[in-house]
């Protein structure tokens, strides 16, 4: 299998700057190397060409969204780039940028897989619609608009249609939901193993439930791992940081474990932001879980 990695310089979803450098810090870091060393042959697109927008325009296009069009254009593209990757039979590694980027990747990788699942792991819901939207900032979005909810814009990104059943989706780590997101997601099909509920019954039943749970249903898992599901204390380098989260070692026995489980066929590795990171903290373990990952990759 030939691994596809693939840029995705944005932080306009996160409306903080950082997360833009993160691709090529990883590939500063190696990345390409390290994954070739455990026997790949690994194709790196590049970067996916994201508009200039001035911080003072961010509401340019939407009263209520930033960034608007700069991130459905960059969504789109991305969308195109990952339907391609997967057209060759190759693994689309998606660098991020912010958590925005799961509208594209997504929408790329549902026109091939009908029955497609997604695992969400990540500290937040991103599960927010334009009305229930604290900041306007779409990064805590994209999985409400790739299951039907919020803005047309985004919801119908790449293709006109919804990309995921909400009953394929497993959200992992999750404690720091805002109102509007917990209704949603109370009344979603979203199968949700939030922070608490991996404290009580730990990451090895958590991953056993998930596998166990998709397993009957879906025929490929696209898994959307966003840095500040590990515990502030770990991940000084990401923007949105919530303690009480998951620590590194469980982050790398539940993606080692989804790597192994045959069923993975994509991954978003998001939320790195080299410029609040300290002494590259974040972006060290950031290319320790990828190896891991590709190392147990089937
Ligand atoms: N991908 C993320 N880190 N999302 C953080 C979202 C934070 C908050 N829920 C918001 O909507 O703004
Ligand atoms: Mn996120
Ligand atoms: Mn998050």
């Amino acid at each position: 299998m030939k691994i596809n990695v693939i840029g995705m310089p944005i932080h306009y979803g996160a409306d903080k700057e950082g997360c833009d450098f993160a691709p090529n810090k990883l590939r500063e870091m190696n990345i390409q190397k390290t994954i070739e060393n455990l026997g790949y042959e690994v194709e790196d697109l590049g970067d996916i060409d994201v508009v200039k927008v001035s911080s003072e325009d961010k509401f340019q296009d939407h009263p209520k969204m930033k960034y608007l069009n700069a991130i459905l254009d960059a969504n789109t593209k991305l969308a195109e780039m990952v339907h391609q990757s997967i057209s060759k039979g190759n693994f689309p590694l998606i660098l991020g940028g912010d958590h925005c980027l799961g509208l594209g990747s997504i929408a790329g990788v549902s026109t091939h897989i009908e029955k497609l699942g997604v695992i969400w792991i990540d500290a937040h819901g991103d599960l927010n619609t334009l009305e229930t939207s604290p900041t306007g900032n779409i990064h805590g979005m994209p999985l409400a608009a790739s299951m039907g909810l919020g803005h047309e814009s985004l919801v119908n990104i790449y293709k006109d249609r919804i990309k995921i059943k909400e009953d394929y989706i497993v959200h992992i780590a999750g404690r720091d939901l805002d109102e509007g997101e917990i209704e949603i997601l109370n009344q979603s099909k979203i199968k949700a193993f939030p922070m608490e509920m991996v404290k009580k019954v730990g990451m090895t039943k958590i991953i056993e439930e998930t596998l166990q749970y998709l397993k009957s249903r879906v025929d490929g898992i696209h898994v959307s791992f966003d840095l500040d599901a590990i515990d502030s204390r770990y991940v000084p380098g990401t923007g949105t940081k919530v303690d009480n989260g998951i620590t590194v070692e469980e982050a790398r026995q539940l993606l080692t474990a989804l790597a192994s489980s045959g069923m993975m066929v994509s991954l978003d590795f998001v939320e790195l932001n080299p410029l609040l990171d300290v002494n590259d903290t974040t972006a060290k373990i950031s290319v320790d879980l990828l190896t891991d990952i590709f190392k147990n990759l089937k």
